[in-house]
Formats: C-alpha cells, structure tokens, sequence
C-alpha cells in the first residue's frame, strides 16, 4: 500500500477515509520529515530514480524549463488550469491547460490566456517504472540531458514540425507535468478515420510525407535523439484541417524516445544501437526485431506512414497479421510493390527507398527530403538504388543479426490500432 503514491481515488484504511489531496500531504511531510533528519528528501527508489532527481534539481538550478514543486510547497493548480482530458495513452493523461500568471512569471515562454497540452506522468519510485525517454537521459552526461530539453523546448521545434516541450513540472514524489504546444487539430491517425475512403491527392501525401521526415530530421539531427515510436497516433495537425488551407502536422509523444551521446550527423545516420525492442508492432522496423535501432529506424516508421496515406494499407500485407509472429513473417518475406497504377513512380521510388529492409540501404532523412518526389522542380533524384554490389557488402552484417521474437509486452497491444484502421480500409468507421 505505501508504495502507491499516485492514488486518484479516496481509500479506507482502518476505518478512516483518505482522500487523495490528503494522501499527497502525507508523503510530502514524509519527505518533509527526511530532509530534516538526513537534509535531503528521501524518497524510495532505486539507484537510478536517485539519480533522475538529482538530475532534474541540478538542471533546475540553471534551466527555466523545471519547476520542482516539493520545494515550494505549492501544486500543479497554482500553476495550470485545467479545462478538458485531451487524450489518454498508456503513459498519462492530456488536459488542455492554461498557465496562471505564476506559471508565466516562471517561463515567460508561455503565453497568458494561451492553451497548452499538460501531459502527467508518473515521477518513477521505483527504477524498473522510469520511461524510456528517462532511462536514455540517464546514460547521457547532465550537459546533454539539459540540451536535449532545451533544444525541444525551443521555438525551431515548432518550425521543423514537431511539438514544443516547453515545460516540466516535478511534484515530488509521485507526478510530473510535461506543458507543450496544443495541438488544435485532430492527430493523423483520427483524420485518416473521418476521410473515409477518399484518396488523398499526391501533392498532399507529398506535403504531410516532407512534414514528417523534417520531424524526425529534427529530432535525429538538432535534438539528437530517436522518436522510436512513429506512427499515425503520435503526428498531430496543429490546427483544424480544412479545406484550401495547406496542414501543418507535429510528431509528439516522446515516452519512446532515446536520446543519444551526440547529435546524429549523416556520417552516424545508418549507425545502430542495442536498444531492445520498443514501440507498437505493426509499425516495428526489421532491425529492430534483432533488437537493434537507430536513425534510420524511424525512417521506416516515415515510410509506413506514407505508404498509408498513399494506397490506403501498410506494406507486405501487414494489416492481415495477427500476432508477432506473423507480422514478424510478413516483414520477413514481404517485398513493396515498385509500381502502382494509382501512384506516380517518384513517389513509388521514395517509398522503396524508406521501406528498405536492410538498413544499411535505406534511405537517410537528409537523402529523402532530397528526392524528387517532394521536390516536383528538381531535375532528377539524388537518390540512387543500391547497386548488387553494395548489397553484397552488407549481407555479412545482416547474417550476423540474430532475430529473436520477443515476448508480446501490454504496449504492443496498440496493434487493436491496426485493427481499427484496418477496419477503416473496408468500412471506414471511426473506431471507439
Ligand atoms: N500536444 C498535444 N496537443 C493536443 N493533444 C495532445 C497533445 N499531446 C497528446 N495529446 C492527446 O493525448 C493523447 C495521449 O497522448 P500521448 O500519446 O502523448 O500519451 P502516451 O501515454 O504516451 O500514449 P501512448 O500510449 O500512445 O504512447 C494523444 O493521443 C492525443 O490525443
């Protein structure tokens, strides 16, 4: 029971009801009680957790973009208002906020009477529930931690497509509030739902396709970290869609995201990591089935997502695959189509290129936002098919990579995703 410090909900113990503001009191005196004997709060969690709050109170004391609130004694409501749950996701719940006039003192960033997301996650206690994003910021020095928050905080984000973090807020122990740009409009995956069935006109998919591999260029290169999780879900239109007007779209959700000891530069785009196995199925690159991702992982998650808007399903049949093995089948033994009566052969061209199984071969996102496909008056692709030769080259490395079908985690249970798109390629409903 002591150790659940996220309770939203009154319990009983002995009688006596506790309700959840009640309960949050308690830990801070507990804490309170610590730092008074040990000077230091001490909050139970293992080495890592420690060291994650360390880390947060060090960059506090010299970044903007942290407020630690169990040193002011003050809550997440003296800072934000909440209006409405934007979303829900297996990591927290999204409000629309907006800041109080303290909140903008702090971070003159925001805007008085502007609406933000306010995203809260749990403050891990324990080392084994701290993020993906956490756990990656705590192999990086605190210098590179603190660049990393900076650079997706700064208003660039916003111009290279993907949403500004502007803001965290640590109530110590159990919560943290992540305020970033609002998103108005509906996210990719919601907006190919309400299309229904109607094709999407090339210049369109182009525009959305250069959007997206800006997104990650931005995160690979400025912010120097991997998205691993892009998929229709996690792009959003910063305004609602309407017709005549060009839309602009954002990567968000960054729960999967590992940030890396330095920017990725082309030299370094194909290089690969032993990161594990993360994000949803369907959208899982070869690679990283072997266990391995790197830049050019999430370019195959760009290609996915353009091979959706361009002909209404995934590749290599993947929307019939139920199951890891399966899908892990169908990837295996699948191959795109290199052309289609419905789409021009520049755009199938690009789409080969991102959907590459080896990664080696695949494109960068340098290479891509080159190709002529979303580029109309340039003369000619700088892109090139890999030549036999340099898939001979790489087979010795591939053959090296062993590809272990991971135990299926709760997370990849976002295939029911799939499934509901799939649904809408046949009925086109708009899932629950
Ligand atoms: N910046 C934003 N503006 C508007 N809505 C947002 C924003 N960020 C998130 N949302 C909404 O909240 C939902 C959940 O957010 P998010 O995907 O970040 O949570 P999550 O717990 O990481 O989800 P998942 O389990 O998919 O990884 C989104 O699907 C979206 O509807």
């Amino acid at each position: 029971m002591l150790a659940d410090y996220s309770r939203e909900r009154s319990f009983t113990i002995g009688g006596t009801t506790i309700n959840p503001s009640t309960w949050r009191r308690w830990h801070l005196r507990i804490g309170g009680c610590c730092r008074w004997f040990c000077g230091s709060p001490v909050w139970p969690g293992g080495p890592e957790t420690v060291e994650l709050r360390r880390r947060y109170a060090e960059i506090e004391a010299t970044y903007e973009g942290i407020i630690t609130l169990e040193a002011n004694g003050r809550g997440i409501d003296d800072y934000f208002t909440k209006s409405h749950v934007l979303g829900e996701g297996g990591f927290g719940t999204v409000w629309q906020a907006t800041p109080t006039k303290r909140a903008v003192k702090a971070l003159p960033a925001l805007r008085m009477g502007q609406g933000y997301a306010l995203k809260r996650v749990r403050l891990p206690l324990r080392d084994a529930e701290i993020e993906m994003i956490s756990k990656s910021l705590l192999g990086v020095s605190t210098g590179r931690m603190l660049q990393f928050l900076k650079v997706i905080a700064s208003p660039e984000a916003t111009e290279e497509h993907v949403t500004r973090n502007l803001l965290r807020i640590l109530e110590i122990p159990h919560t943290m509030h992540i305020a970033m740009e609002l998103l108005e409009g509906p996210t990719l995956r919601d907006w190919l739902v309400q299309l229904e069935n109607k094709p999407l006109p090339e210049t369109l998919a182009s525009e959305l396709a250069k959007q997206m591999l800006k997104a990650v260029h931005f995160l690979h290169r400025s912010a120097g970290a991997l998205h691993r999780d892009v998929k229709p879900q996690n792009f959003g239109f910063a305004r609602p869609v309407v017709q005549d007007q060009p839309p602009t779209l954002q990567l968000f959700d960054m729960g999967m995201v590992h940030v890396l000891p330095e920017p990725v530069v082309e030299a370094s785009a194909r290089e690969l990591y032993a990161l594990g196995m993360g994000g949803t199925m369907h959208w899982i690159p070869p690679e990283t089935w072997a266990g391995r991702s790197g830049a050019c992982s999430d370019l195959w998650g760009v290609g996915l997502v353009v091979h959706v808007l361009l002909l209404r399903q995934l590749p290599f049949g993947l929307q019939h695959c139920e199951g890891r093995v399966a899908v892990w089948d169908a990837i295996r033994t699948g191959a795109v189509a290199s052309s289609n009566a419905n789409v021009s052969k520049e755009a199938m061209y690009i789409l080969g290129q991102l959907l590459e199984k080896e990664p080696l071969l695949r494109a960068t996102s340098s290479e891509a936002l080159q190709c002529e496909w979303l580029n109309r008056s340039r003369a000619s692709s700088d892109l090139r098919t890999p030549t036999p030769g340099a898939r001979k080259t790489v087979a010795k490395a591939v053959q090296q990579r062993k590809v272990q079908l991971p135990v299926e985690t709760e997370r990849w249970e976002e295939r029911s995703f799939w499934q509901s798109l799939m649904l809408q390629t046949s009925q086109w409903s708009k899932p629950d």
